[in-house]
């Protein structure tokens, strides 16, 4: 897998790696690092608030409270007021040297942050834990970052916010919510998924001057921001695929038009739809470029099944009688597939060799059940259930939810950046099925479908929050957007 640096993600492990490599191997001295670490967070906090002149320090045990010494010490030379407050006694190393540096550069620490909470300061600066986390923050350090936290003073957290887990994105209790986070070396995949978004605030990557690593290969990618070339002039309906969507049993129409639509929008050829004859009239009233169907029973379904290029189950196919007459009839053939809601539940709890060129994409709790688990499992570490889902039902898997991941059966995992909170609300996951069916049917494999159909979705999401509001936002409200991303240059 080549990935392009800024995309990379790595686990904590393969960060303190490519510490130790500098270290050791290109003689870079650990001190020198740290001194980077801290011009790079001086940098960035002198950029985000240009006026601030009175720094409070939360200085943890460990390197990472190393780093806010230094920014400390960097900070007092250009004449801020800068006070430390400090975890414990105990550092070492180049933490103590750094300590040292900012007691030399005319630091003060305090012992506590009750004490130097009567005073008014400009920017927290959050150097308690970085990617040496080993449980969650209690005592004094759990007190500081409470009261951090309801300061109403903005935190720029140094590497990792404290509190989050730098390998799976899970946020301790408590953990920092940062403004912003100045991340050092390389991007840590627990940055980017499950509390993430909550923690980090914007994020900023300083390489510290390190090169690119050629190895060990990166644990996942970040997805890339593009659409799709475009079409040949000389094209005709029948060269961009036709999906089928299948579902909407009684009701649940809106489901299985808003996937259908989905399909439309994201550039199918022709998109049909098999649902109960009950929702045909609505069908072809709102959206008479859809191919509606009434399928009563199996039979019904031979012929348009024909028809098909790819299939787009679930979105309101039910687990009665009817929808798993229709997951039989569509695990019967062998047509690519996009899997999703009660089609996942079905496959959960009569599990079966899917077609080739599948992708399920299950929210946590389709995953769970999916995997015969939790949902808090699935959330306390995404990376390896999206890894487990793809390797056990040999497909593409989207494990949906904040900082969606994609993965291969062979453990490839991207990671989407995009999307907000106002997709969590009905019909989002109808129209991400309706997309990435379209992607595959125009000729894309399951995994490019999926990264595209992903980002496609979660980036339609955020120009529509962005020009209305995240609440209230309707999964409808993707489809005009989303056509333009899908058409906007490739590159
Ligand atoms: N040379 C390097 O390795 C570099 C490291 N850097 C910084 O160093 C950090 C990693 O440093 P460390 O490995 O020292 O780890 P940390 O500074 O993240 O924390 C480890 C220390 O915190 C303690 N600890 C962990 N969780 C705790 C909890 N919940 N409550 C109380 N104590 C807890 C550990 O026992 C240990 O003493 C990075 O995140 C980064 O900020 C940067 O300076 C860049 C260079
Ligand atoms: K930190």
């Amino acid at each position: 897998m080549s990935v392009p640096m800024s995309r990379a993600l790595y686990t904590a492990a393969q960060v303190r790696a490519q510490d130790r490599h500098a270290i050791e191997q290109w003689g870079v001295p650990g001190f020198t690092l740290m001194q980077r670490a801290a011009h790079a967070a001086f940098g960035v906090l002198r950029t985000r608030w240009p006026q601030a002149r009175r720094l409070l320090l939360l200085c943890g045990p460990g390197n990472n409270g190393g780093d806010a010494f230094l920014l400390g010490a960097l900070a007092l030379q250009a004449g801020f007021e800068v006070r430390a407050a400090t975890l414990s006694d105990t550092a070492q190393g180049d933490a103590l040297l750094a300590r040292r540096a900012f007691e030399d550069a005319g630091g003060v620490r305090a012992g506590a942050v009750e004490a130097c909470s009567r005073e008014r300061f400009d920017v927290i600066v959050d150097g308690l834990f970085g990617t040496g986390l080993s449980r969650a923050p209690e005592g004094a350090a759990a007190q500081w970052i409470a009261w951090a936290n309801a300061s109403g003073r903005p935190i720029l957290a140094l590497d990792v916010p404290s509190g989050l887990d730098a390998d799976t994105g899970v946020a301790r209790d408590p953990c920092v919510r940062a403004a912003a986070t100045v991340t050092f070396v390389a991007h840590k995949r627990g940055l980017f998924t499950a509390d993430a978004g909550d923690c980090c605030g914007a994020l900023h990557l300083d390489r510290l001057e390190l090169p690119e690593p050629t190895s060990p290969p990166p644990d996942a990618e970040l997805l890339r921001a593009h659409g799709l070339p475009p079409r040949r002039r000389n094209s005709h309906k029948g060269s961009n695929g036709h999906v089928l969507a299948l579902g909407g049993d009684a009701g649940t129409g809106g489901a299985i038009r808003l996937c259908s639509e989905a399909a439309l929008r994201a550039g199918a050829g022709l998109v049909s739809v098999a649902t109960r004859a009950a929702h045909i009239g609505a069908l072809n009233a709102a959206r008479p470029e859809l191919m509606a169907h009434a399928v009563e029973q199996q039979a019904d379904l031979a012929p348009i099944l024909r028809q098909a290029s790819v299939l787009a189950i679930g979105p309101g196919l039910g687990q009665g009688d009817w929808g798993r007459a229709l997951w039989q009839a569509a695990l019967d053939c062998d047509l690519p597939q996009v899997v999703d809601a009660d089609a996942l539940n079905l496959l959960a709890a009569h599990p079966a060799p899917l077609p080739a060129r599948c992708v399920l994409t299950p929210h946590p709790g389709e995953a769970a059940r999916l995997l015969q688990t939790d949902t808090a499992t699935i959330q306390a570490d995404r990376f390896a259930a999206v890894r487990e889902l793809a390797a056990r039902y040999r497909a593409v898997v989207a494990l949906k939810g904040s900082g969606s991941l994609i993965a291969t059966p062979e453990g490839r995992v991207a990671v989407c950046p995009w999307g907000n909170p106002g997709m969590a609300a009905g019909g989002m996951g109808d129209v991400l099925t309706g997309i990435i069916a379209a992607l595959l049917a125009q000729g894309l494999s399951p995994w490019d479908a999926a990264c595209l159909g992903v980002g496609l979705h979660a980036r339609a999401g955020d120009h529509a929050a962005a020009a209305g509001g995240e609440r209230g936002l309707l999964a409808s409200d993707l489809f005009l957007p989303l056509r333009e991303l899908l058409n906007a240059d490739p590159n």
